[in-house]
């Protein structure tokens, strides 16, 4: 990948040196060191490239975290931008400048140069803010390395990724390690197995005491939470569901107070003016009531189906192949512990054989009397919503707003709210 400051090429690729470019390793790339150097190019590393791009003028702020990063980073982003601030956003969904979407659905977090080159766009449009999610793959390979935080935030450490960390305490290792130095950083306290660097730290919470805690919360058309701030209450609305996303929404409260200190009053207020993150407990029709989610872990799809104790739950889920295959049984086991039934079905299978995904999934559902097996996806909606009445809720988990199915290294158009929209004769 090539990044251009000033005339000079920056580029992380060998086979993309040409005259007077610069090469810039990494732990990544450098196996490729030798290549550079033998063909007499300069060579800096990544905390290096700072010192060619003034950042001056903007503010990064982190994200991590196993499950919310996405919907933090987005709320952060829209409170923001509802206050009256440029600013960019960058995570799994994609890269926006200040309301436009720049770029499609590509890593949760990019390479070193992918990282500085959003930067540079955010700075060229005069972006005071720059959000970004950090993935583990990404701290692991250093692929942020040379970033200042303005803030770091931490979300939850559970389990994911397995298949690339080998164990969890390696990954809660990894997830740790971004919150080990003294930049700023906010932390959910409830999480039992963060460790972080308390200089320069605030915390937030729902059960322990905490910077910004949560004393009250009720669910009706959404959310009515009042929290405590130096010993002040101050309340929020909100249309989003879940008491995951109370933890969502103060990490961005605090997150946007921490950083702009704007009055508490005024942030709150803004989170009436948005719903959910798209995809994420995306309400996709009330009549019978359908919802698109992104639970792609054991822990994710606990908190999602946990929040519906009054409905019968029709879970329709699969899971990706060539990933972590030891949450498959548990994400079964979690599914039959809340669903009246459940539809297992495809994910993006990738390289792995389908029918194999599903068969580990099943092997954490003992009883599989209320369970289908469909391994078309859509096929497999169109039966779980066949089952849909007035007292239930059918929960399509897994892929969120993911525009296409991945079959081998191929990406087919898929999106599972348009295919239940087709399904209804609502399209
Ligand atoms: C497992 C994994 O993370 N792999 C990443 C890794 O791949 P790799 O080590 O095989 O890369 P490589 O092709 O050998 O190249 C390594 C480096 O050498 C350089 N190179 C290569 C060839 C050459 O001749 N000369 C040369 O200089 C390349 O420019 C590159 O910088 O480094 C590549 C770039 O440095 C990444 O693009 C690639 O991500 C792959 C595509 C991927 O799918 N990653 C996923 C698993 C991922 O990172 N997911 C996370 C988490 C998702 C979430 O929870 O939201 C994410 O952040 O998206
Ligand atoms: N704070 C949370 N705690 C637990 N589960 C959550 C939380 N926030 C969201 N979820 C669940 O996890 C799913 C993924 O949420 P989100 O996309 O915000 O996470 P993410 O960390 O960005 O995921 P990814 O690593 O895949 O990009 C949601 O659709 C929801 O089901
Ligand atoms: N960022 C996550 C998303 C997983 C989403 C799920 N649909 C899958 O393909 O496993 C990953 O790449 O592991
Ligand atoms: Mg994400």
């Amino acid at each position: 990948m090539k990044l251009i400051i000033k005339d000079r090429i920056f580029t992380d690729n060998t086979s993309e040196l040409e005259q007077n470019s610069v090469f810039v390793v990494s732990k990544q790339n450098e196996q490729y060191k030798d290549v550079a150097l033998n063909g007499g190019f300069e060579i800096i590393n990544a905390d290096e490239l700072k010192n060619y791009l003034d950042m001056s003028s903007i503010k990064v702020i982190g994200i991590t975290g196993t499950n919310g990063k996405t919907t933090t980073a987005t709320t952060i982003y829209n409170i923001l931008l509802n206050l009256g601030y440029k600013v960019a956003l960058q995570g799994t969904r994609g890269f926006f400048i200040n309301e436009n979407q720049v770029e499609d659905y590509s890593l949760t977090t990019p390479v070193q140069i992918g990282n500085f080159a959003h930067i540079q766009k955010a700075i060229q449009n005069g972006c005071e803010f720059f959000i970004m999610e950090v993935s583990s793959h990404a701290i692991e390979q250093k692929r942020i390395e040379g970033l200042d935080f303005a803030l770091k935030i931490h979300t939850n450490i559970t389990r994911d990724h397995l298949d690339y960390h080998k164990t969890i305490e390696e990954y809660i290792r990894v997830k740790n390690l971004f919150l080990s130095d003294e930049s700023p950083k906010l932390v959910n306290i409830d999480d039992k197995v963060v460790k972080y660097n308390s200089t320069n730290s605030f915390t937030y919470s729902l059960e322990n005491n905490s910077d910004y805690k949560v004393n009250k919360y009720e669910f009706e058309h959404g959310m009515k939470v009042d929290f405590l701030y130096k010993d002040k209450t101050y309340t929020f609305f909100s249309k989003m569901m879940g008491i995951f996303n109370i933890y969502n929404l103060m990490a961005s409260l605090g997150a946007v107070h921490i950083l702009t200190n704007r009055k508490l009053e005024d942030i709150c207020k803004t989170l009436e003016n948005f719903g959910s993150v798209s995809g994420r407990v995306e309400v996709v029709s009330l009549n019978p009531l359908v919802i698109v989610d992104f639970a792609h872990t054991p822990d994710g799809m606990e908190e999602v189906l946990k929040s519906f104790p009054n409905k019968d739950i029709i879970c329709i889920f699969g899971a990706g192949g060539n990933r972590d295959s030891a949450k498959r049984p548990l994400m079964g086991k979690v599914a039959q512990k809340y669903s009246k039934s459940i539809v297992v079905t495809s994910d993006n299978p990738r390289y792995e054989e389908p029918e194999r995904i599903i068969e580990d999934i099943l092997t954490g559902i003992d009883d599989k009397s209320n369970v289908i097996v469909e391994v078309n996806r859509v096929e497999a909606l169109k039966k779980a919503i066949s089952m849909a009445n007035d007292k239930s809720v059918v929960l399509v988990l897994g892929k969120g707003d993911e525009a296409t199915q991945i079959i081998k290294d191929k990406k087919y158009p898929f999106s599972d709210k348009e295919e239940i929209l087709k399904i209804l004769n609502k399209s």
